[in-house]
């Protein structure tokens, strides 16, 4: 319901416990696009009704025709924007953006092209950057700051709730400007982001069980909403998922399934605090009746300046329930109801 400040919660789904999005509308009469909220990035794109027919990734998603919205804007500036693995292309556009109840006039990015890979498998349309705005390409004030300048906000904060069941309604939730109890149990914890501009903060360890094996001496990780698994440097998570037993194949790293309940906890040494996921938190079941269970960890080394980084997904996000402080620059952790 209305959280009293004119923002009402936004109801995630959950695709696998692997992609988690939700709905917003751009232009008017409303366009409805289904977006990942990605605290890694900070740019809005959606796919667009000028897209190349050979985009086998755009036409097979919902995509925005600027030529419909009363509210429209030309811009046209170009844009392209790079992920781990995957790439964007397009022009910029200006029009109401409407997230969690607020309308904002929001310059975004029309997709023209966007790599099959990964796009093929999105269960969603577009990205939603959730970032802070000096990561924005093309230096686009984002969506969450355009919001806070309008002073509707109680607290300048937004949370993340994603669910570990995929049967469970909703998959998740985004909420702006507070958080939800309903999806949390106990008080939060804070660590302070390691640099202004960034959703990143300094670990102080992890371990396999009680044994502290890597990022003794301090490491930086993203708290990436973006991100299904969790990605720590080659050197780290290929020892960590051999300490484990796990074996790599073409799709990641896999146990059998009834190794699973033999498995260490690891844990995440943040702000003071141990963050433990246990076997159950970070490995996934396989849909139908199996015995290969896959473990959500892969190796990623990041290139400088941005890493080495371990980035802390979707897996981690299910078990603690997510403060994003904006005003304080600062990440809250409290335990996932
Ligand atoms: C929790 O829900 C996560 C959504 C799935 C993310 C993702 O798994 C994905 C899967 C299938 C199709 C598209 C995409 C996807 C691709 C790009 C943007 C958003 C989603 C991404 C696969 C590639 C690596 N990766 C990122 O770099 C991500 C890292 C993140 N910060 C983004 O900027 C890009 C995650």
């Amino acid at each position: 319901g209305d959280a009293g400040n004119g923002t009402v919660p936004t109801p995630l789904t959950n695709y696998l416990d692997t992609q988690y999005f939700g709905e917003i509308s751009i232009g008017f009469p409303a366009q409805i696009f289904n977006v990942v909220f990605d605290t890694g990035s900070a740019n809005l794109w959606v796919p667009s009704q000028r897209c190349s027919p050979f985009s086998t990734a755009c036409f097979t998603h919902s995509r925005y025709d600027s030529s419909k919205s009363q509210s429209y804007v030309e811009n046209g500036t170009g844009f392209s924007i790079q992920y781990a693995s995957g790439s964007v292309r397009g022009f910029l556009s200006e029009d109401v953006v409407m997230v969690g109840g607020i309308p904002v006039v929001q310059v975004f990015a029309e997709a023209t092209s966007l790599s099959a890979m990964p796009f093929i498998f999105a269960k969603f349309d577009g990205v939603l950057g959730m970032g802070y705005p000096d990561t924005a390409v093309d230096g686009i004030t984002p969506v969450f700051d355009r919001i806070m300048s309008q002073q509707v906000l109680e607290e300048e904060v937004f949370s993340v709730y994603y669910s570990r069941d995929p049967q469970r309604s909703p998959g998740g939730e985004l909420v702006l400007g507070g958080t939800d109890p309903n999806y949390y149990t106990g008080s939060f914890n804070y660590v302070h982001t390691r640099e202004l501009g960034k959703w990143e903060v300094t670990v102080k360890g992890v371990a396999v069980g009680r044994k502290t094996l890597f990022c003794s001496e301090g490491c930086a990780a993203v708290i990436d909403t973006g991100s299904s698994y969790i990605t720590g440097p080659a050197s780290s998570v290929t020892l960590l998922m051999k300490t484990i037993g796990a074996q790599l194949d073409e799709s990641g790293y896999k146990v059998n399934c009834d190794s699973v309940k033999a498995l260490p906890s690891l844990t995440f040494h943040m702000g003071g605090q141990e963050y433990s996921l246990t076997q159950e938190d970070y490995v996934l079941w396989p849909q139908i009746q199996g015995d290969v269970c896959v473990v959500t960890f892969r190796a990623l080394d990041v290139p400088p300046p941005t890493g080495p980084v371990w980035i802390l997904g979707a897996t981690f996000i299910a078990r603690y329930y997510t403060e994003f402080d904006r005003r304080n620059n600062r990440i809250g952790f409290a335990t996932a109801a």
